[in-house]
């Protein structure tokens, strides 16, 4: 049997590249006397959240993107926080706003993504956005699937015919997901956690996607010879350290590409993010 040793699929480095075309954009945009501007809120302190706040300020700042974090405390109402969203929504200077998920249970998750201006929605959560993504012309793509997208186009990986299994249902990454890889012509299946027989679907995987929230739960038994192993989950192992959906040490074995983590979906997450707000900026004055 073949031995693959699997091709590290770098999103920090990619990341890093992205970055650099999007300062060369905002200087443009900066000496048109438009500095891209996103708004994030983040409510109580889950903790996937909070590291994420702390990387997108890091790379926002690098890049030249304005940042404005509203930190709530967890008791703050619904109200209160769709009264601060509709003066985001009308603050002219502000081209994107980011409210972190998973809000607290007295706030309603659809009902806060709804009030977000479409036009303004860099996560691509909005079902204007959603509907656009699904109909094959999207206006905002949500953060994760795009950043996966664009680490597979950038090794070059063919999508076209392709068994594309991902696993996860979840509207930030396994939906969206699914629609942007049947615009690119992989065949798709949806797996979570109703699905019979798991590992026998996803060794018949080319394109293995694991976005579950469980830690190294697919091992080699999981996946084919040769297959591309995405891992999108971020999740703390019985020692506390930080691994994926994959046990990326035995899967390195078999895969012939493979997304470390951390170093792989995280930072490409972050990059579209920012890119979104650029792009979303570079609109505003066309
Ligand atoms: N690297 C990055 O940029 C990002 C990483 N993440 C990470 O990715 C992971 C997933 O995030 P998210 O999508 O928000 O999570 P959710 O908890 O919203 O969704 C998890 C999905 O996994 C399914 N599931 C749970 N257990 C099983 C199982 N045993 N077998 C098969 N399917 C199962 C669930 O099924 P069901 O629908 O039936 O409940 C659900 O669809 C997390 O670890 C999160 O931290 C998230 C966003 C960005
Ligand atoms: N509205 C909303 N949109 C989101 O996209 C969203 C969200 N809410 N809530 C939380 C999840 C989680 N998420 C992450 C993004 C980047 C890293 C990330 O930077 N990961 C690095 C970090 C490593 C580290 O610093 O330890 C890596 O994997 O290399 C992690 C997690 C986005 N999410």
């Amino acid at each position: 049997m073949a031995i693959f040793l699997a091709i590290k699929l770098d999103g920090k480095k990619l990341s890093q590249k992205i970055a650099g075309q999007l300062q060369q954009r905002v200087t443009k945009l900066k000496a048109r006397g438009v500095s891209p501007k996103l708004a994030v809120i983040l409510i109580g302190d889950d903790p996937a959240s909070q590291i994420y706040v702390r990387n997108k300020r890091r790379m926002a700042k690098k890049i030249g993107i304005e940042t404005s974090d509203l930190r709530l405390p967890v008791a703050t109402s619904e109200e209160k926080l769709l009264q601060i969203i509709a003066e985001l929504n009308n603050d002219v200077t502000v081209h994107g706003i980011l409210v972190q998920l998973p809000l607290p249970p007295q706030i309603n998750e659809e009902t806060i993504i709804q009030a977000i201006d479409p036009l303004k929605d860099v996560d691509g959560f909005h079902p204007f956005n959603m509907g656009k993504l699904f109909m094959g012309a999207p206006y905002a793509i949500p953060c994760t699937p795009n950043g996966i997208m664009q680490l597979l186009a950038e090794y070059r990986i063919p999508l076209a015919g392709k068994k594309v299994v991902i696993v996860g249902r979840s509207n930030i990454v396994g939906r969206p997901l699914a629609a942007l890889m049947i615009n690119h012509n992989a065949t798709v299946t949806v797996a979570h956690s109703y699905t019979k027989n798991l590992f026998e679907l996803t060794r018949r995987a080319d394109i293995l996607v694991a976005a579950v929230g469980k830690a190294e739960l697919f091992s080699q038994t999981a996946i084919k010879s040769g297959a591309v192993v995405i891992d999108v989950g971020i999740n703390r192992n019985a020692a506390g350290k930080l691994v994926g959906d994959i046990d990326q040490i035995k899967v390195a074995d078999i895969a012939s590409y493979l997304t470390p983590v951390p170093g792989g979906v995280g930072p490409m997450t972050i990059a579209m993010l920012m890119k979104q707000t650029v792009d979303f900026a570079e609109r505003s004055v066309k």
